[in-house]
């Protein structure tokens, strides 16, 4: 496999007057490989936007080293940038324009025949929707027009910032089918998100990041595998003579209102043999895989108490601008 995106060590820090100064990346690497459609998944406020606007060359990064399709990032992107397609931020559109008009525009402006207009169309699900004024487009549609927007240029690497933000379930599913259809044409993914189940579902390989370093990376699964304490449910009659059996058997047991949680265990038989020696028997038996949501909340520590809400990945968020981009690499260097 070749990686598409290397970064190695980025740093990025910003100074405002109102919060002084806040590091937003941290030494962070990222490696993407071809083919893969990786998650980039952080809290609100961990350094996700920051990366992708430090990796385009929208922002300065303050240290690192970050390659895009081999070429050293910013200084050669424009070498490659023919061949990637980004969103960062949820783009504009005139909302008087049709899909059609837009892109027609976008087209002319990056030396991209027209003729891609209907393709890319049809291959986000807007055929039939191009010729109408974007204005009436739900939140989705605008999501599958600005992807449409980042493959006029036939990219080979897609960079989609946050591209469920918004959407309903249904929206969701439909960007989740297209980001796959997307690597089954051979595009190679990169999309950060904060959601995620939308990440397990979409995504082969994960990064996780969080106050603005990496803090776990691979395949779904082999980060998940990572955390799985072979942990069991029972349900058991008497939970509470059940924990102190099992605590005597040398087995790790927490309570909860109607159930256990049996930690590290090895072979679950032990659980039932345990328990039925002494006459109570096992309603259930199940063992309790850990997913991404919990990996994510252990990791980033976003979660510090269970009754109270999330917090973002800092103390404070400044006050900042509108952050809104349409990408288009090849035009001058990139520009916000
Ligand atoms: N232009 C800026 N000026 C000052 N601080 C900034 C600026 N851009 C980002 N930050 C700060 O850097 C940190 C990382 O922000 P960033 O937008 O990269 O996070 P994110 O992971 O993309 O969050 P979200 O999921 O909310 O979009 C935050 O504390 C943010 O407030």
């Amino acid at each position: 496999m070749s990686a598409v995106i290397e970064i190695e060590g980025l740093r990025k820090t910003f100074h405002t007057l109102r919060h002084g100064r806040r590091v937003a990346v941290d030494g962070f690497d990222l490696l993407v490989e071809a083919g893969q459609i990786h998650g980039f998944l952080g809290p609100n406020g961990s350094g996700k936007t920051t990366t992708l606007r430090a990796l385009l060359g929208l922002v300065r990064a303050d240290d690192g080293r970050m390659t895009v399709l081999g070429e050293r990032s910013p200084d050669h992107l424009p070498r490659v940038a023919g061949r990637v397609g980004a969103i960062v931020e949820s783009p504009q559109f005139f909302g008087n324009f049709t899909a059609h008009r837009t892109l027609r525009l976008l087209a002319r402006a990056g030396g991209v025949p027209t003729t891609r207009v209907d393709a890319v169309l049809e291959q986000v699900g807007l055929r039939d929707r191009g010729r109408e004024r974007v204005k009436g487009y739900s939140l989705g549609m605008k999501q599958r027009l600005a992807v449409a927007s980042a493959l006029l240029k036939d990219p080979e690497l897609l960079i989609l910032d946050e591209p469920a933000n918004g959407l309903d379930p249904g929206g969701i599913r439909e960007m989740r089918d297209l980001m796959r259809s997307l690597a089954a044409a051979g595009v190679t993914v990169l999309v950060s998100s904060h959601i995620l189940a939308e990440i397990q579902l979409i995504c082969d390989h994960v990064t996780i990041i969080s106050r603005g370093r990496r803090v776990a990376a691979g395949r779904v699964d082999e980060v998940l595998a990572g955390f799985d304490r072979h942990e069991f449910l029972v349900r058991v009659g008497d939970p509470a003579r059940a924990a102190q059996l099992l605590g005597e058997a040398g087995l790790t047991v927490t309570g909860h209102d109607d159930h256990l949680v049996v930690s590290d265990v090895d072979d679950p038989t032990r659980i039932s043999r345990t328990l039925g020696e002494q006459g109570l028997w096992v309603g259930e038996l199940s063992p309790l895989r850990p997913d991404l949501e919990s990996v994510f909340l252990e990791l980033t520590g976003t979660s510090t108490h269970p009754t109270l809400p999330r917090q973002v990945d800092d103390s404070v968020l400044p006050d900042r601008g509108p952050r809104t981009a349409m990408i288009d690499l090849d035009a001058e260097g990139v520009d916000a």
